[in-house]
């Protein structure tokens, strides 16, 4: 039970106290009233057991009053706990989501690579919005529903044990139900939860590839695994249904049968003399009130089981280990791989083999190699996404697993082969490169990123909106934004990875221009498949299947005529290359 209020609270179950409180608040006043209603009653029984008494009206008046005073009392109580388990519940959902937005952030890409986006998606809306319900409604039934039994049972034991006994007799044996079934139920809800994050993956990937599916004609085969996912979600829903809710039903059948084992009792004590009328009623009275909240428990426990479920998930992702390290690097020293051997995962053959190669400050170094050789793997470990299993990447002599993740990416920029833009403005698009700069210093970078033109020809300039990952703009659009994002970041590192991969004759010598701008003075390290734009670097290194096969400069590398000369060779011939019919 701790365990599931530490899960669903975040780790955080402090915040769970005022919740807690204004239930136990709520439960107590709620059982209250009936006991002023059996003096009440108690008066009226009085008078015309014996009218020659007369009728005690100032008791009826007082318990009247207390009655009034009552209503006014639980309105209070209840606001008080409407108003915090909604408060804690909605807060802790808001943080909640931002800290593990802002976690997940911190976590090395590996992780991405073991979950489906999907999920990470699923797990941020709709196991929140379920914990978020359970804090709101669930957690404070749970407690104002055992809180009344414990209170009413203690009391009642002072008045008479047996019909207290005979009243909660068949609550265990409800409870015990539950806690026998408890591994099938888990099983239930977790099958749920999965076919419907599978469902949610399916539907993502259906919608994001549907220019492929259309493309390539395959609606029926994709539409085909959209259709099993969901034909899963419904049987999985239908089962945790069918099986859980005979299971609760039956539990509460169980703990109520105890208010028909107690009427039993009761009126056998009456008969004999050794109860009262009142007692009686107060019984019954307290039983019905006792029950209802009891029931609501139940009712409501196959969501708690539910959002256990969804609260372990999210605690899994909070206590993956974000990438360690406080140091700071020296941007403006050598990047050195000494014998690296680094694999995605532990199943993967490695990506590089025992590689060790220097980049010297202020140079440029260009990454050769076939497609899968590795370029883009040296660029990312540069930048620390991935933290390398074996040997040691330094810069400016700080080994880079014990550097701070963060102040690292400060002096690096990147220009990504597969350029991401948010559905922002253009102008905001750019200014992520430097969050501070000033409307004339992203027009500057621009300008000199080749892509002023074609965004002030725009009816909305730098303030067009962009649509996400950049849909609205072509290829080559996006790649000069984002070497306009590079410029403005003005970073000592530079990684470009196939930087003018997209772009067209016409722009690519404008490009290559700023490229050099963006390059001028700084440790540049450049993949290119097209050798030609890298045939000026200081540095080539060239690698093969994840190993370095070869390094120099161009010049020495076409004499020495190893692999470099040989794809030297092939570029040359298929320049002027054409498609026969
Ligand atoms: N995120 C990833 N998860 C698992 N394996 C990966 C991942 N990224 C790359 N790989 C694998 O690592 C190897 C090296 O990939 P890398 O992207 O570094 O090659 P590359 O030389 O940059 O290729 P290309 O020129 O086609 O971009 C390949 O076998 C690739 O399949």
């Amino acid at each position: 039970m701790m365990q599931y209020f530490t899960n669903i609270s975040g780790g955080n179950v402090r915040s769970l106290w005022p919740t807690g409180l204004a239930a136990i608040l709520d439960g107590i006043v709620r059982v209250f009233p009936a006991v002023l209603l059996v003096d009440i009653f108690n008066t009226m029984y009085m008078y015309f057991a014996e009218p020659q008494f007369g009728l005690d009206t100032t008791r009826l008046w007082t318990v009247s009053i207390l009655l009034f005073g009552w209503m006014f009392i639980s309105y209070w109580t209840f606001s008080i706990l409407y108003d915090k388990s909604y408060y804690v519940a909605y807060r802790q959902a808001a943080s909640g989501r931002l800290e593990l937005a802002e976690h997940i952030r911190r976590l090395s890409l590996g992780f991405f690579n073991r979950r489906d986006p999907a999920d990470m998606t699923n797990l941020l809306l709709s196991d929140y919005t379920q914990v978020e319900t359970t804090i709101s409604h669930n957690v404070p039934q749970l407690i104002s529903g055992i809180i009344m039994p414990v209170f009413a049972f203690a009391g009642l034991m002072f008045l008479d044990w047996r019909m207290t006994l005979a009243m909660f007799v068949a609550l265990p044996f409800g409870l015990l139900l539950l806690w026998l079934t408890n591994s099938l139920q888990e099983r239930l809800c977790e099958n749920q939860v999965r076919a419907r994050n599978e469902a949610a993956s399916r539907l993502q990937e259906y919608l994001g590839g549907i220019r492929e599916i259309k493309a390539h004609n395959m609606g029926g085969d994709r539409f085909q695994r959209l259709r099993l996912s969901f034909q899963r979600l419904k049987e999985t829903s239908i089962q945790l249904e069918a099986i859980l809710g005979p299971l609760i039903m039956g539990a509460m059948l169980l703990a109520r049968s105890g208010m028909t084992i107690m009427i039993l009792v009761g009126s056998y004590l009456l008969l004999d003399g050794s109860l009262t009328l009142p007692i009686f009623l107060l019984f019954l009275l307290v039983g019905t009130r006792i029950f209802d909240p009891l029931t609501a428990v139940l009712m409501n426990y196959g969501e708690m089981k539910y959002s256990a479920f969804s609260a372990q998930r999210i605690m899994d992702v909070r206590r993956e280990q974000p990438l360690q390290g406080d140091k700071n690097i020296n941007p403006n020293g050598s990047i050195v791989f000494e014998r690296v051997t680094f694999s995605y995962n532990e199943h993967a053959l490695p990506a590089l083999k025992d590689v060790s190669f220097t980049i010297k400050p202020k140079t440029i170094t260009a990454l050769v190699g076939s497609s899968g050789s590795g370029k883009s793997t040296v660029t990312r470990l540069i930048s620390r996404f991935w933290d390398v299993q074996q040997g040691e990447i330094r810069i400016g002599g700080q080994a880079l697993h014990e550097a701070d993740p963060e102040r690292l990416l400060q002096h690096i920029a990147i220009v990504f082969q597969d350029v991401y833009l948010f559905q922002d403005t253009i102008g905001n698009n750019i200014r992520i490169g430097n969050m501070n700069a000033t409307q004339a210093e992203v027009e500057e970078a621009a300008r000199r990123a080749c892509c002023h033109d074609f965004i002030a020809a725009l009816p909305q300039g730098y303030d067009t909106p962009v649509g996400e990952g950049g849909s609205t703009l072509s290829g080559g659009e996006k790649q000069r934004i984002s070497i306009a994002r590079a410029l403005l970041k003005d970073a000592p590192i530079v990684l470009l990875d196939e930087a003018t991969a997209s772009l067209d004759a016409e722009n690519e010598s404008a490009v290559q221009q700023a490229i050099n701008e963006l390059v001028a003075h700084k440790t540049v390290v450049i993949i290119a498949h097209r050798l030609k734009t890298i045939q000026h670097a200081d540095h080539i290194i060239v690698l093969e299947q994840g190993s370095v096969s070869e390094e120099g400069t161009h010049q020495s590398l076409v004499l020495s005529g190893g692999i470099y000369a040989k794809l030297w060779g092939l570029q040359q011939n298929a320049e002027g290359w054409n498609v026969r019919a």
